[in-house]
């Protein structure tokens, strides 16, 4: 079995003439929600299930991560963790804030937590990036999957507040939170508009990719702030 390392932390991973995407996994013999381990090279790897995780769906989509080892990661919808979980592999020197806003979810998510001290659990709304000022410093990356209907406007008061200059955004747009009947192209094109020029935050847009058919109706996008 072989494992080659396609950007900082992740991994594309053969295993009987298959190939996965996976991340290492930080805390070896335990999986987070169900997803298979497998052993390469002495090393031991989490399969990445693209159809449960936007950020993996835009890996296999060739979409090229700018998430390092070192990357300070906020995250916006981390839901009980699924993906946080790997972004928590890849930034083996790096931090990622949590951001969640049931109570539910993120009990589960505190609970992740207890083995994995690179995630900081923040019980808030994303729509009020000040609520949490006191905890997130300036990121490299914000990484946002919310499904609300004013996305873009989350994305860009987040960034605004706590991107650095440069910093990435890396951005999952589900169409039917926005508008339950348009169609979904035009609804993306309407986003990346907002976000190209009505908000006080520009940002220069990286890639865009459909992510069907991992899920369907929803963009990924990469985009670079370029202004605030
Ligand atoms: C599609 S799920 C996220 C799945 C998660 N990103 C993953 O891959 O494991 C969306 C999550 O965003 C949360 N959410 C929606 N609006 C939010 C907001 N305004 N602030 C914080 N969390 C929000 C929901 O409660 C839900 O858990």
């Amino acid at each position: 079995m072989a494992a080659k390392e396609l950007s900082d932390g992740i991994f594309e991973v053969q295993k009987s003439g298959k190939r996965f995407i996976g991340t290492k996994n930080a805390v070896p013999g335990s999986a987070v929600y169900g997803e298979r381990l497998v052993e390469a090279e002495g090393d031991e790897y989490r399969i990445w299930d693209a159809r449960r995780s936007k950020l993996a769906a835009m890996v296999l989509k060739k979409m090229t991560i700018p998430i390092k080892r070192d990357s300070h990661v906020l995250y916006l919808g981390a839901a009980s963790g699924t993906t946080v979980s790997h972004v928590s592999d890849i930034v083996t020197d790096g931090l990622v804030y949590a951001v969640e806003f049931s109570p539910r979810t993120m009990r589960e998510l505190i609970q992740l937590c207890d083995t994995r001290p690179n995630i900081i659990p923040i019980l808030a709304d994303a729509n009020h990036p000040a609520s949490y000022a006191h905890i997130v410093e300036q990121v490299d990356v914000v990484f946002q999957d919310v499904a609300q209907p004013n996305q873009a406007q989350i994305a860009s008061v987040n960034c605004g507040q706590f991107l650095k200059n440069e910093g990435h955004l890396l951005l999952s747009i589900k169409a039917r939170s926005i508008d339950t009947v348009a169609n979904p192209a035009k609804v993306f094109k309407e986003e990346v508009k907002k976000l190209e020029k009505e908000f006080d935050t520009k940002f220069q847009i990286i890639k865009k990719q459909d992510l069907a058919p991992f899920h369907e109706d929803h963009l990924g996008l990469i985009a670079q702030m370029v202004l605030r």
